[in-house]
């Protein structure tokens, strides 16, 4: 579905700099590809790339063919229907990804109605039953709120369930579970997990957290400095690490799990 070959992206100014270089990877129809790596490795770029939203600044090369056509040739329109409408992207801070002025409703009805021929009361309905099923409650009093009325685990959900609303073939989830609690970490997991058994959908998630990728990801793609280091089965990679830097990740994992059990364990009841 997704057939991504050497990914490479530059900035030009002030000097020509390479900042992803030679990504690629398969993602076959409702599978999770995991996208692993400290901060600045170029999991954002990857994913940004993938979904036309870089800015100018940068140069792209490469081949990204989504279903026999390749994104990176596409026009601005064509990427622009895309966005949405078969490739959903959901960002790492809910807080910045609606804008204030406007209701949670009338955002939400907007973006369906601008891929659809739908009426405000279709797409209202249409809204309405992808937040039930994202175990979202009193949902017609949530289209009412304006973003700074609701924690970032509520938007968080809201913005998993804008992603699903037209069904994509495809949703970029990049870090969405950075600022958010535990708690609504592991709902919107279960969300995203919903949501590919539900409706066959693929997935890009994105995160530093190993546990997190080990739960949901199929494969795994860990990303150093802007290249792939190891790319393969979620569970090979993460029991039989072939890369040095994925053993110090794995390592530095289990250290700090080690280090929680010792600590609760020396704590008396
Ligand atoms: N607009 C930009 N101008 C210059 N360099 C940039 C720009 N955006 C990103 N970079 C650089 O590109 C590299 C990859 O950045 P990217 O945002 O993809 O990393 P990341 O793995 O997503 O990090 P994080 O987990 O912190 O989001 C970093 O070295 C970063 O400094």
């Amino acid at each position: 579905m997704l057939e991504l070959n050497n990914l490479t992206v530059a900035i030009e100014r002030p000097v020509h700099r390479e900042l992803v270089s030679n990504v690629s990877f398969t993602l076959k129809e409702d599978q999770c590809l995991g996208i692993l790596g400290e901060s600045g490795s170029g999991k954002s770029l990857t994913c940004n790339a993938i979904n036309g939203l870089l800015g100018e600044q940068f140069s792209i090369a490469g081949e990204a063919k989504f279903d026999d056509q390749d994104l990176f040739t596409m026009t601005p329109k064509q990427r622009r229907q895309m966005r949405g409408e078969t490739i959903s992207m959901i960002m790492q801070s809910p807080m910045t990804a609606f804008n204030p002025l406007f209701t949670i409703g009338n955002q939400a009805i907007e973006t369906i109605q601008q891929h659809s021929a739908m009426s405000r009361k279709e797409a209202t309905e249409l809204f309405c039953d992808v937040l039930t099923r994202v175990n979202l409650k009193s949902v017609q009093s949530l289209l009412k709120k304006y973003p700074h009325e609701l924690s970032g685990g509520m938007l968080q959900r809201i913005m998993v369930a804008l992603a699903l609303v037209l069904k994509p073939k495809l949703i970029i989830a990049d870090e969405p579970t950075t600022a958010i609690d535990y708690i609504s970490q592991r709902e919107v997991i279960k969300e995203l997990q919903f949501v590919r058994e539900q409706f066959g959908t693929s997935l890009i998630f994105v995160s530093h957290d190993l546990s997190l990728v080990s739960h949901i990801a199929d494969n795994v793609m860990v990303m150093n400095q802007g290249r792939v280091v190891e790319y393969g089965d979620t569970k090979q990679v993460f029991t039989h690490p072939q890369s040095e830097h994925t053993r110090y990740l794995v390592d530095t994992r289990m250290a700090l799990i080690n280090r929680f059990k010792s600590v609760m364990e020396s704590q008396p009841c």
